[in-house]
């Protein structure tokens, strides 16, 4: 027979009584002629021969001349390496189970029978050692597994392992369960679970769902949980059950926990991400559309109406590419506070995108409300903003659609705010529209125009017209200005004022400025090459012009291309365009100047230059705008922007042109003014190239220019509202020599003052449109150097002479005159003009005192 590992088996008796020893041996030689097997007499010799000569088993006589057979069990180096058998005589068999408790396999009886059996013996003992080993082994790995396994759950930081019975009462806490909820092993075990960690709302269905559990010995599936940690903070954990079942025991639970806070946190913050502007913080695209969609399932139910207004900032993207793109992000941002401080919360405020915004009023009762909401926007938002040192003044386009008027669903509302919204820009922005059905039309043909201003250019649909600019001094064409047309195969000659703005926001300005330049350059070599006497041609220029591309570089080319002389071209550019980035703005201005061409600032006025500002640019005119000049002759506050702006171009040693100058009235004034050229359709219209060619030609000075300087000498006006008293005023001064001017109402008598020149004022204080008191304050202001007398009840004078500042020449005539009385103040005003007033500069730095009023009254 071989030992367990196929060697041969080492079989060691240890037995003084030799008779004893060779019987056993000889029962092996018969039984197992493999075995070796070796005869020890003594314990001592017993124990040299292990260390080098290990048994495979060991027969063990229980006493020894040296000692028991006990002791060899208690000897560390062969503890346990192999079985031992005890022998025993009669009698002895207690000792022998006492040496079976220390460690013994099994104990025999010695015996002749015994000795013959003991190759059986042995064999049955080793089976039986092998089997007890491999046993032993099984329960030790078993209990190795065990406690590695309970130190992993025990110490593992980021698996929370809680162990608790039915009721919740809690058994098994490990070291993570302590760092998540912030009780120690020691606190937590024996108290409820449900006290501990669950919010008090979740407390009945967890406790609902440890009982089911319990029931029926399945675990819930893992669940995203929001528990509570000792210091009342929330922690979020997907669980994990587990229901232990032993037979007649209660059942246990074990909860498994994860600490998922920081992945709810990111996904939290991916999710607002995803549905937030960066910029503003408002709710982006998606999440408006989601949010309109439920309000709109909402109001479906409960027959609310659902608002939606679409809202547009005015002039932002002039800012926006003249201040730069971080002032633009800054503005929008105080934009979207704005709207959010306006707003309910249960509306949501959203940007789509660039300056547009859209609201969304969940729960309107009244279509009214929405209008008023919208006047309070827009009058927010015209709050001024101080940016970066800058004071800017917005204004915004609103386009509102209701539901259910409009449409019942989410995308077409929006569609139809964004008409409407149109049409308030149309209107010149700083307004609200409610979309109404036939916005549509003109909608799809703002759609239109786009798709078809991208092939204009390739087609040669555009045009140029030329307005002329007249010199006041010479009365002479001074130069024009090139004005883009669209010659639309089917709308017919279109205004840039319809696709310009559109031009700009596509980008497609660009190769249209360019297309404009080479064009109106190459106009002007053509008409001197034909032998018309061109004076200049002024070019817009855009803001994307200005600051896309090499402009210079682009002038360069043209101006060589053509031929055409730098002098002869001027480049015209908004205010608005060279407000910002100064520096880099200075720098192309004085590179277009070096090439010789000339620049003015068109639509001075709107802007927001300072005079400081101004001094720094390289510009030749001054271009005071269209504005200003519509109503220059009736209202003050026109009135002395333009002649601001004519007195600083002066000392800026700048021309000042007048634009949009449409009556003889505005022409005069302008010209009274000092201002030094004009452009409107007095003089002329924009017109084709030919027309214009044929209007140089013939340009001999324009003659409604002199008109103005007719009628000189004594020049009165009077002003009455009654045809009776204007004609018996008008007969008792008939005779004195004056060129008499009459006028039924206050802004005849205006436009009379602009044109002519008129020394001394006679006005009714009662008329029908505007008193006399409140006529004479714009005279006042427009025509500083007049005399002014008004007709007035012997009441009104007190009142009004309270109110009146003396120093103007300014006087009254009592309603009860005689032609004695009205001859002797006219006389006396015109006198005092003469000596005070003369000059109108002289009489603006000194302060003229009041002709005496003729019934002695002051
Ligand atoms: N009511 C009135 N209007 C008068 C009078 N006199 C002139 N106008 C109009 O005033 C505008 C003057 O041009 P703008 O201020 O540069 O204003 C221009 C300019 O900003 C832009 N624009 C025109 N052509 C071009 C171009 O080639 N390039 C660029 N970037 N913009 C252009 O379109 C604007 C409008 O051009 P238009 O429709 O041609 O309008 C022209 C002209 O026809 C008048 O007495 N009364």
């Amino acid at each position: 027979m071989k030992g367990a590992n196929e060697k041969t088996m080492k079989i060691r008796i240890v037995e003084d009584e030799r008779a004893h020893a060779e019987a056993i041996s000889r029962s092996f030689g018969a039984a197992l002629p493999d075995a070796r097997v070796s005869i020890c007499a003594t314990l001592a010799e017993y124990r040299a021969g292990l260390a080098s000569d290990p048994p495979d088993i060991v027969l063990i006589d229980l006493n020894l001349p040296d000692g028991s057979a006990l002791e060899a069990l208690t000897c560390p180096a062969e503890e346990g390496a192999f079985p031992l058998l005890i022998m025993t005589a009669h009698g002895n068999e207690e000792m022998a189970v006492a040496a079976m408790k220390a460690g013994a396999l099994d104990y025999i009886v010695k015996s002749a029978q015994a000795f013959a059996c003991m190759p059986q013996t042995v064999e049955r003992a080793l089976r039986e050692w092998n089997l007890l080993r491999k046993h032993r082994q099984a329960e030790l790995s078993l209990c190795e597994s065990e406690s590695r396994f309970r130190r992993i759950l025990q110490e593992i930081p980021s698996i929370a392992f809680k162990g608790y019975g039915v009721d919740g009462t809690v058994r098994y806490w490990n070291l993570a369960s302590e760092l998540f909820y912030g009780y120690s092993a020691g606190e937590a075990i024996g108290r409820n679970l449900l006290d501990l960690v669950i919010p008090e709302g979740m407390r009945a269905e967890e406790k609902r769902r440890m009982l089911r559990m319990a029931e029926t010995g399945r675990a819930d599936p893992p669940s995203e949980q929001c528990l509570l940690r000792r210091d009342g903070s929330r922690i979020t954990v997907l669980s994990c059950h587990a229901v232990v079942r032993r037979p007649g025991e209660a059942p246990e639970l074990y909860g498994l926990d994860i600490d998922i806070s920081e992945r709810k946190i990111n996904e939290e913050q991916l999710e607002y991400l995803a549905t937030h502007d960066e910029l503003t913080g408002l709710a982006n695209r998606a999440l408006f559309h989601d949010r309109l969609e439920q309000s709109l399932h909402y109001a479906k139910r409960s027959g609310r109406i659902v608002a939606v207004l679409l809202l547009d900032l005015d002039r932002f993207k002039i800012i926006n590419d003249s201040l730069g793109h971080s002032f633009g992000d800054r503005l929008l941002s105080a934009v979207a506070q704005r709207l959010d401080r306006v707003v309910r919360d249960t509306d949501t405020v959203a940007r789509l995108g660039g300056d547009e915004f859209v609201l969304l009023l969940a729960e309107v009762t009244e279509p009214d409300d929405v209008g008023l909401l919208a006047s309070r926007i827009l009058h927010e938002l015209a709050v001024p903003h101080r940016i970066e040192g800058r004071e800017i003044v917005m204004s915004a386009s609103l386009g509102i659609s209701l539901y259910p008027k409009d449409s019942g669903d989410g995308s077409t509302l929006i569609r139809n705010a964004d008409i409407a919204m149109y049409r308030a820009k149309q209107e010149g922005g700083g307004v609200f529209s409610f979309y109404a059905p036939e916005m549509n039309q003109r909608a799809m043909e703002t759609m239109e125009i786009e798709s078809a201003l991208r092939l204009a250019l390739e087609r040669g649909e555009f045009t140029l017209y030329y307005q002329p600019k007249v010199d006041l001094a010479s009365g002479r064409i001074s130069g024009c200005e090139a004005l883009i047309r669209w010659l639309h195969p089917r709308r017919g000659v279109v205004a840039p004022a319809d696709f310009i703005p559109l031009a700009e926001e596509t980008g497609l300005i660009v190769p249209i400025g360019t297309w404009v330049l080479k064009e109106a350059c190459r106009q002007v070599r053509a008409w001197q090459a034909e032998g018309v006497p061109i004076a200049n041609v002024a070019v817009n220029l855009s803001a994307r012009q200005f600051r896309t591309g090499d402009l210079p570089g682009l002038v360069r080319e043209v101006l060589g291309e053509t031929g055409l002389d730098p002098h002869l071209l001027e480049l015209e550019m908004t205010e608005s365009m060279v407000m910002a980035d100064h520096a880099q703005v200075v720098a192309v201005m004085e590179e277009l100047t070096a090439i010789g061409v000339r620049l003015s600032l068109d639509d001075f006025g709107t802007g927001y230059s300072s005079f400081a500002h101004l001094s720094h640019f390289p510009i030749n005119h001054l271009k005071i705008d269209r504005s200003f000049i519509k109503q220059i002759v009736t209202d003050p506050n026109s009135a002395t922007i333009a002649t601001s702006i004519i007195a600083m171009a002066h000392r800026m040693r700048l021309k000042a042109i007048a634009e949009g100058v449409e009556t003889e009235a505005q022409l005069a004034y302008l010209r009274k003014q000092g201002c030094d050229e004009i452009q409107g359709y007095l003089l002329s219209r924009p017109l084709p190239a030919s027309e214009y060619a044929a209007l140089v030609r013939r340009d001999a000075g324009f003659s409604c220019l002199s008109a103005a300087e007719q009628g000189g000498g004594r020049t009165l006006l009077i002003v009455h509202d009654e045809p009776h008293t204007l004609d018996s005023l008008q007969r008792a001064l008939g005779g004195d020599g004056y060129r008499i001017l009459t006028a039924s109402d206050a802004f005849e008598g205006l436009e009379l003052l602009a044109r002519e020149n008129v020394q001394v004022v006679l006005s009714d204080q009662r008329m029908a449109r505007i008193s006399g008191s409140e006529f004479f304050d714009r005279v006042r202001v427009l025509h500083p150097d007049t005399v002014r007398v008004v007709i007035a009840g012997q009441a009104e004078r007190e009142a009004d002479s309270d109110s009146r500042n003396c120093d103007q020449p300014y006087s009254f005539l009592l309603e009860s005159w005689s032609d004695e009385l009205l001859r002797g103040q006219i006389q006396d005003s015109f006198r005092w003009y003469e000596t005070n007033l003369r000059s109108p500069r002289e009489a603006t730095l000194e302060s003229p005192r009041c002709p005496a009023a003729r019934d002695g009254a002051e």
